[in-house]
């Protein structure tokens, strides 16, 4: 399909807690429909790396688990969402993670005479959210994910894809900062559900499955979407 034509829709949003799969999951979906993936996460980390006043003002509020503050978040994803890429269609992943962010990404989208197409709940369970992270690394060598959680059966501390041996992981994925996330998540971002929902908008797919049959649910939403 080809991402360009009308008939793809132009903005998803991928909902779920941390350690859901969206960012997996939305590395996939851009390479299957030409969409380009926005991470506000990962937008963020960069602002730290680079030391901006963005970054600066992020960085200690991303090691508690907490979120940042709207008026930051809304200012980086409007300036990357100005990118003539995005005209492809985007898939926002991390974002909006408030109501307040949602109303501005409404309020941004109108501006260009567009709107949101659905928004994609990858639903999980707690429990296994804390697992999932407490085993999340990336290989220094190729930048992949490796979920040691996911693949019981893989060699521990070899990256699959490169057989590099250096993991790093991320500032944030340790216990504490995991469950302060969750807690985040819970309290000013799962009202988000009831907001698309509210809105004809919200699909949702059981992401407790494995990587493989999230994809496959994803794409079969995708695709009728876009019909
Ligand atoms: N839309 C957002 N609003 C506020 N804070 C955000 C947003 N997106 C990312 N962050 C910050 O970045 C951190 C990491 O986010 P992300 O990479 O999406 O990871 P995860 O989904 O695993 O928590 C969050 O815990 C939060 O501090």
């Amino acid at each position: 399909m080809d991402a360009a034509t009308t008939t793809t829709p132009a903005v998803l949003i991928l909902l779920g807690p941390p350690g859901a799969g969206k960012g997996t999951q939305a590395r996939k979906l851009e390479q299957e429909f030409g969409l380009v993936q926005l991470s506000t996460g990962d937008m963020l980390r960069a602002a730290v790396a680079a030391g901006t006043e963005a970054g600066k003002q992020a960085k200690s509020v991303m090691e508690a688990g907490q979120l940042v503050s709207d008026e930051i978040v809304i200012a980086i994803l409007r300036e990357r969402m100005d990118g003539p890429d995005c005209r492809r269609g985007v898939i926002l992943d991390g974002f909006p993670r408030t109501t307040v962010q949602a109303e501005a990404l409404d309020a941004m989208l109108a501006e260009s005479g567009q709107s949101v197409s659905a928004a994609i709940s990858l639903e999980v369970e707690d429990e296994a959210m804390i697992e999932r992270i407490s085993g999340r690394f990336t290989c220094a060598t190729c930048g992949e994910g490796y979920h040691d959680s996911f693949k019981p059966t893989r060699v521990p501390g070899v990256c699959d894809k490169c057989g590099g041996t250096e993991m790093i992981r991320r500032a944030d994925d340790n216990a504490e900062t995991v469950a302060s996330r969750l807690a985040a998540y819970h309290e000013q971002t799962e009202p988000l559900i009831r907001y698309y929902g509210d809105r004809g908008l919200l699909k949702s797919v059981d992401a407790m499955q494995g990587i493989e049959a999230v994809t496959r649910d994803l794409d079969a939403i995708v695709r009728d979407l876009a019909r």
